[in-house]
Parts: structure tokens; C-alpha cells; sequence
């Protein structure tokens, strides 16, 4: 859908002891938008933040907030999320019963809507809900954790993915193992967005940080002017 790949790093790997500080830091050093992974203990098994440090760092930038909700389940958190200053809400479609109901309760919030396919979720899911999206994230790792191996079977469902939206101004986001090697791959297959966690903040300073959101840049971008 964009034209240049967009680029959200996963604070999940940020030090969380100076979140604000890490937040500022990665958006100054090239971010595009900020991926937050919430995580529940129940639908994945760990733990992390909710609406309260979601809210604490929303006045370190004005980039777009990328939440990306790993609960279940996960309606009665929307509003919460919403106002803590959430940009886009994304659901997994595993943990939602009533998914259409889901995507509709997250814009009528005023938030963009997403939807979040496991590797192992296939794209049927989602067929019906097209109308009401504005994101699918296709996870390349089990999620719970950073850190982990790409999972090179997704990209064939990317392709998919993009050929069953047609020209809906959808966004396709690629979240798990995201590396300057991998990067080219599933932007070749017409991914748009691409979240990186563990790839961004290795080196844990802000030249880092630059250098890193740099080299998936370039490759991404490379790859998705091939395949336009
Ligand atoms: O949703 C996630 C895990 O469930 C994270 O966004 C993802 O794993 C990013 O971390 P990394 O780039 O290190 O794989
Ligand atoms: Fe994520």
C-alpha cells in the first residue's frame, strides 16, 4: 500500500527501564511508527504492559501508535487502549470469538482496525472482514517473545494476501524475525509494514539504532521497487 516501506520497531526489545527515553531515541534515530506488543500470560505465554505505559509514553512522540494486542480476550481492553492513545488496534483473529464485531467496536474507538494472523492461522480467516480493515499483520513467529527465527512459510501467505485484498488501501505487516535478510523477502511479496524489535535495538544506542532501521530500510525498499 505505501510506497516506501514503513518502519515500526517493537519496543519489546527496548530497555523498559527507560522506555520514554528509548522511545525518543528510536523515533529520532528513523522509526516510522512505534509497535507495541501487549502480551496476557493466557493467550501467549508472557507478560508485558497494558493501557497505563501505553498512555506514560504517548507524549514522547507523535508517531503512530501500532499496538498490537496478543489478549484474550481482547474487546473489553479496546476502549482502554484507544484512550491511553492508540493510533491502530490490531486483534489476533485466535483470540476474538466475534471477530467482525471486534474490527467495528475498534473504529467506531475513532482507531484504525487490524487483525493479526500465527503462522499457522490460514488467510480465509479474514476473508469476510476485508471491509472493515485497515491492517493485517501476519505474524513470522509463534507470538510471545522476541527475538525468535523467521518462519519462511508466511511469505507465500503474504503473496496470498495481497492478491485476496485487491486494491483496498489495507496495510500488510510482517511482525517475528525481521533481519536486513529478511526484510527483502516478504516486501517482495507485497508487505508494506515491517515490524523489527531485536534487529533495531542491537547495540543499545541511538547510532545503533540509526544504523539498523538504515540497513532494513535499504533492503526492504530495494525489494519492493522489484516486485512494483
Ligand atoms: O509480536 C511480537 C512477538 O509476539 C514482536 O513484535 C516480535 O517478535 C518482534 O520481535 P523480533 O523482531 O525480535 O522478532
Ligand atoms: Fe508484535
Amino acid at each position: 500500500m505505501s510506497e516506501k516501506t514503513i518502519i515500526a520497531p517493537s519496543v519489546l526489545s527496548a530497555d523498559f527501564s527507560r522506555l520514554g527515553e528509548e522511545v525518543e531515541t528510536v523515533c529520532r534515530a528513523g522509526a516510522d511508527w512505534i509497535h507495541l506488543d501487549v502480551m496476557d500470560g493466557h493467550f501467549v505465554p508472557n507478560i508485558t504492559f497494558g493501557p497505563p505505559v501505553v498512555k506514560a509514553i504517548r507524549n514522547r512522540t507523535d508517531k503512530v501508535f501500532d499496538c498490537h494486542l496478543m489478549i484474550a480476550p481482547a474487546d473489553p481492553f479496546l476502549g482502554a487502549f484507544a484512550d491511553a492513545g492508540c493510533d491502530i488496534i490490531t486483534v489476533h483473529a485466535e483470540a476474538t470469538t466475534h471477530l467482525d464485531r471486534s474490527l467495528q467496536a475498534i473504529r467506531d474507538l475513532g482507531c484504525k482496525a487490524g487483525v493479526s494472523l500465527n503462522p499457522s492461522t490460514p488467510e480465509s480467516a479474514i476473508e469476510y472482514v476485508l471491509d472493515r480493515l485497515d491492517l493485517i499483520l501476519l505474524m513470522t513467529v509463534n507470538p510471545g517473545f522476541g527475538g525468535q527465527a523467521f518462519i519462511s512459510s508466511v511469505v507465500e501467505k503474504v503473496r496470498r494476501v495481497k492478491s485476496m485484498i485487491g486494491s483496498r488501501p489495507i496495510h500488510i505487516e510482517i511482525d517475528g524475525g525481521v533481519t536486513p535478510e529478511t526484510a527483502p523477502l516478504v516486501a517482495a511479496a507485497g508487505a508494506d509494514v515491517l515490524v523489527a524489535g531485536s534487529a533495531v535495538f542491537k547495540g543499545g544506542n541511538a547510532e545503533a539504532y540509526a544504523k539498523n532501521i538504515a540497513a532494513i530500510r535499504a533492503a526492504s525498499d530495494g525489494a519492493m521497487k522489484k516486485a512494483a
